[in-house]
This record gives C-alpha cells, sequence and structure tokens, in this order.
C-alpha cells in the first residue's frame, strides 16, 4: 500500500461552494501529496455522493493522488476508492474493514488513547484526531483538544494521526511537534481566496 499523503482535503460541499474547483486547485500544487476526502451533507442523496466522488477521483487520478469517501464505504466501493473514513455515528471501525477488505485505507475518528487503541486493534489504518482547535465547519463538537490532545493519541497507536479542526498553515508546526503526521482541512483550502496558495502554505508547514 503507497504511503499516507500527509494533507487531507475534505470537500466542504454546503450551498454556495464549488468543491470540485477547490479539490482541482489544491491538486495542481499537492499533487501526490494530497489526499481527497469526499465528505457530503448529510441530506446529500447516495447518488449525488456517487457523482461527485466520480469526479473527484477522475481528478485525484491523474494527479496520482489519493481518494477517500466520509461514511459511505459503498460509495467509495462503487467508485473504486482507495477506502473511507468512519467516526462514531458510521459502521463500527471492524464492521468498515469487512466492508473495505484488508488493503482498503480505513481511518477512523478518535480522540483519547483508549478509543484510539481499540480503533486501531479493529483495523484502522490511520486516525482522524480532533477537533483540535475550534471549527466553524462542523457543530456539534466537544471542546478542542489542542496539540496536547493529539500527543497522547499518537503516544498510544502506531497509525498515523492525521490531526483535524480549526487547522491551518500557522497551526501545523505545533501539531507536528505532538507527533502528527499530517493535517485535515476544510475551511483552510475551501474558504480561502486563493485555494491553490493556500494548499501550498499548508504542504510548506508540513514538509519542514
Ligand atoms: C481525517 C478525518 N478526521 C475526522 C473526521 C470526522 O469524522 P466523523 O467523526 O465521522 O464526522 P463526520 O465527518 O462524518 O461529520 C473526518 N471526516 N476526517
Ligand atoms: C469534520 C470535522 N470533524 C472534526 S472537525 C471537522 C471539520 C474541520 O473543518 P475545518 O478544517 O474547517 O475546521
Ligand atoms: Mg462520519
Amino acid at each position: 500500500m503507497p504511503s499516507l499523503g500527509r494533507l487531507h482535503l475534505i470537500t466542504d460541499t454546503r450551498p454556495g461552494r464549488d468543491p470540485l474547483a477547490v479539490v482541482r486547485a489544491a491538486l495542481t500544487v499537492a499533487q501526490a501529496n494530497l489526499v481527497v476526502q469526499v465528505r457530503v451533507e448529510d441530506s446529500a442523496t447516495d447518488r449525488e455522493a456517487y457523482d461527485l466522488t466520480r469526479r473527484v477521483l477522475a481528478l485525484c487520478a491523474s494527479y496520482r493522488a489519493t481518494c477517500l469517501v466520509n461514511d459511505r464505504l459503498h460509495v467509495a466501493l462503487a467508485v473504486g476508492a482507495a477506502g473511507g473514513h468512519v467516526g462514531a455515528d458510521d459502521l463500527p471501525v471492524a464492521a468498515a474493514r469487512r466492508v473495505l477488505g484488508p488493503t482498503g485505507v480505513l481511518g477512523a475518528t478518535a480522540r483519547a488513547p483508549g478509543p484510539a487503541r481499540e480503533a486501531v486493534a479493529a483495523g484502522a489504518s490511520y486516525l482522524g484526531v480532533g477537533p483540535c482547535h475550534t471549527t466553524s465547519t462542523k457543530t456539534g463538537l466537544p471542546d478542542p483538544i489542542g496539540a496536547d490532545g493529539v500527543r497522547a493519541v499518537v503516544g498510544a497507536v502506531d497509525v498515523p494521526v492525521i490531526a483535524i479542526g480549526g487547522v491551518t498553515a500557522a497551526r501545523v508546526p505545533a501539531l507536528r511537534a505532538a507527533g502528527a503526521y499530517g493535517v485535515a482541512v476544510v475551511g483552510a483550502v475551501s474558504a480561502a481566496a486563493d485555494p491553490a496558495r493556500a494548499t501550498a502554505e499548508l504542504i510548506e508547514a508540513l514538509t519542514c
């Protein structure tokens, strides 16, 4: 299995956004270092998720970037994406592993060492850990865990930890110092005036 990219761009499909334009811009800069996670609104139909994922996958293929699907693993399988990401409201990690098979990339959300260990034992190949900082992209989340919370999870597992939640290029050094392998972002790229430049700043911060 190729190594996991360090920058995960999660699609922003809220009304008024243009997720494909943002993915295209990010790919021109990050290329094979990018992981694009297709995340649609809960209200989106499977057909909408499928159509968007097919388009994202085609863009990723041109750059040998990795495409994952949030929540809807059947969509990941249907389009031939590399894998998916699950959290507390989704399929349990062990069930998700059975769906994706032994070689699929499987991310799981965790914010504390115990659940992180359980997710890895159940088959997670990386962990999404957060929210690290306050985010305006997702509501109903617990308080941010900060870089110290990331450090605690990193110390408990042997899979890549991807820090998520309010991540900006300026916050990457502290997260990397805490042991994060990479970061996942929505707003830092999607809400940027220049998504390609924002991607370049994140890649620069991740490779320092
Ligand atoms: C890399 C990464 N980490 C965490 C999440 C959050 O997943 P989840 O907790 O299932 O919440 P939703 O994204 O489904 O709302 C993620 N998607 N990616
Ligand atoms: C899906 C998700 N899960 C925890 S924070 C988050 C959203 C992250 O978005 P942003 O990078 O804009 O803070
Ligand atoms: Mg989920």
